[in-house]
């Protein structure tokens, strides 16, 4: 492994798009790991919920997730590495060159990465995107959600680099090549 690409940003902001482009560009150099995963796993079991319900986008997900949320949050003041640290250990990371965390939403996620793997391997990218791209891209605002720390924690923060997302195409293949020289991939 020799670099760690660690992706924020708010909803909607296309952490998934873009990381799974540029997984796609990379092929087999790459892999995405997704901190959510273990989260989701986890809480299905506890409560022996369909964890593929869990996974996907359904009503399953919602009715869940705000229970999800106060349970992780206790876990994580004991802990706070706990499911980044999970997220790691079940990929195969040790396969290949780069790694891309999708879903960074916490100051204390990018604290456990650097202090784990030491700050030159990692590196922090902040997607942005304007109200108008988020809300045609189906972001509604939604109190107890978009004002809560999982959405907020970071807005504060200072990252590696920052990508504006604005201009939607369907191959990405535009902003993918800004992201390889941004990011000086090959
Ligand atoms: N550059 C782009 N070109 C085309 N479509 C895009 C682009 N960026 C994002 N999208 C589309 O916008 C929608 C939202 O993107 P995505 O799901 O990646 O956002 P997200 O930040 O992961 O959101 P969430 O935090 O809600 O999961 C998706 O349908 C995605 O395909």
């Amino acid at each position: 492994m020799q670099k760690i690409i660690l992706i924020s940003g708010k909803r909607k902001c296309g952490k998934d798009f873009i990381s799974e482009r540029l997984q796609k560009r990379l092929a087999d150099r790459a892999l995405i790991v997704r901190i959510s995963e273990p989260i989701k796993r986890e809480w299905a079991r506890k409560l022996q919920l369909d964890i593929n319900a869990m996974l996907s986008d359904g009503p399953y997900k919602e009715q869940y997730r705000r229970d999800m949320i106060i349970w992780s949050d206790e876990v994580r003041r004991r802990d706070y590495g706990f499911f980044c640290r999970a997220a790691m250990q079940q990929a195969a990371v040790q396969n290949v060159d780069y790694v891309i965390v999708s879903d960074i939403r916490r100051k204390n996620d990018i604290r456990w990465f650097r202090e784990t793997y030491g700050p030159d391997m990692v590196e922090t990218l902040r997607l942005t995107s304007l109200p108008e791209t988020r809300k045609a891209r189906g972001w509604k605002f939604t109190a107890g959600v978009d004002d809560e720390p999982s959405e907020c924690d970071l807005d504060d923060s200072a990252f590696d680099f920052v990508l504006a997302n604005d201009r939607d195409e369907e191959s990405g293949e535009h902003i993918i090549d800004q992201l390889m020289a941004m990011l000086k991939l090959s």
